[in-house]
């Protein structure tokens, strides 16, 4: 890799040696940041610095400012965001490039001025083009046009890598960038219309099967391929490249298997045990047709994923139960 060579002197910071160094997970409410949590507490992470949205927002720049300033946090990981599916990306497309735009700058700009040690930015599979070359190399960003439907939130996750490869480069500071794969767990957004494919799915069956509906309405055509990854996964491939990766470029975190929609929603109704029909609304978008990510580089430092499909749905369902579905 050799951008990493423009970095050698940055990788001197141990992320995991530090215990008791002040961590600042953003957005640690959500399916990552609280994934994320759970990882740096299991660790022995003792002084973990929290705000939630209520208590910051992180688009206010003058807040953010003060709360760096006065927290000063040493190790940064941004995992708040405006996030959703492919219909919440396609109907508030502002709110998805303005939010992120504003949250990632206030975040990244202030860690940096206030002596953050090291900065994780997340972004997201969608970054790259619709047509790319499958699996997705990280060298595919910025060589063709974008998915439509979340073209917005790819361009604010760009200008994420590219502000933190621009304070690498002038600053001489330790920004690395992760682009996960679609994620599911508990803490997921099970909102109807707005959530991902698979929190929604589950709602949807679960409520079926409790109402003893004949059918559920799955959207598009079921074509598409997609490449999920369990959130416990991601926290860990976080933690792994806090210690281990200081490198200019940003690094594909999938679980490297992908279905299709249909096998999906089969997979789903089976976890679930909704036993009606499945009825396709194809006037729904597909969105991109596939997105299966080359994970290589960062298997090649040594990190695995380790849940599989049917084992983080069974796992998620019973959280669902236990926590949503109240
Ligand atoms: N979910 C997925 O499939 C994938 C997620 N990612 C990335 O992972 C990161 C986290 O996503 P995920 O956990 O799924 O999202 P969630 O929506 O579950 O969590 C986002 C968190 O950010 C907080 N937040 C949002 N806006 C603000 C704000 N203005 N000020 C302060 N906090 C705010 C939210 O708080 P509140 O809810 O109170 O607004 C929430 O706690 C994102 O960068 C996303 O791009 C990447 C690939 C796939
Ligand atoms: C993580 C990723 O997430 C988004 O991209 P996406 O992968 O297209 O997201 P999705 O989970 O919403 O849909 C996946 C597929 O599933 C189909 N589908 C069926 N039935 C439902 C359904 O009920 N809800 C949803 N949401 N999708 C459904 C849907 O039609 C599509 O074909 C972007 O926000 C992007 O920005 C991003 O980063």
């Amino acid at each position: 890799m050799g951008s990493q060579d423009n970095n050698v002197e940055l990788s001197s910071n141990s992320f995991l040696a530090y215990k008791s160094a002040k961590v600042f997970v953003a957005g640690h409410r959500g399916l990552v940041g609280s994934a994320i949590g759970r990882k740096l507490t299991q660790l022995g992470f003792t002084n973990l610095v929290l705000r939630s949205h209520a208590e910051l927002d992180l688009t206010r720049q003058s807040d953010v400012e003060a709360f760096f300033a006065y927290e000063k946090p040493e190790f940064v990981i941004v995992a708040a965001a405006k996030v959703g599916g492919i219909h919440a990306n396609n109907t508030y497309p502002a709110d998805f490039i303005a939010i992120n735009l504003q949250i990632q700058t206030n975040v990244i700009d202030s860690a940096y001025r206030n002596g953050a040690k090291k900065l994780l930015f997340l972004g997201s599979s969608c970054i790259y083009p619709k047509f790319a070359p499958q699996p997705i190399p990280e060298d595919a960003l910025l060589t063709g046009p974008l998915e439509p439907t979340n073209e917005w939130y790819a361009i604010a996750k760009i200008a994420g890598i590219k502000m933190c490869q621009a304070y690498r480069i002038q600053h001489k500071w330790d920004a690395i960038s992760g682009m996960p794969t679609n994620l599911y767990g508990p803490y997921d957004n099970f909102h109807p219309e707005n959530s991902h494919v698979l929190p929604a799915l589950m709602r949807r069956f679960h409520e079926a099967k409790v109402n003893g509906a004949k059918e559920v309405v799955v959207w598009g055509t079921g074509s598409p391929l997609r490449e999920f990854l369990h959130v416990d996964d991601l926290a860990d491939a976080v933690v792994f490249m806090m210690e281990k990766y200081s490198g200019l470029e940003h690094l594909n975190v999938g679980s490297g298997k992908e279905v299709t929609i249909k096998e999906l929603a089969e997979l789903m109704k089976e976890v679930v045990g909704f036993e009606g029909d499945l009825v396709w609304d194809s006037t729904k978008p597909d969105g991109t047709p596939r997105k299966l990510m080359d994970s290589s580089k960062l298997a090649s430092l040594g990190w695995t994923p380790k849940v599989s499909l049917k084992d983080g749905l069974a796992d998620t369902y019973k959280w669902y139960l236990e926590n949503v579905n109240l």
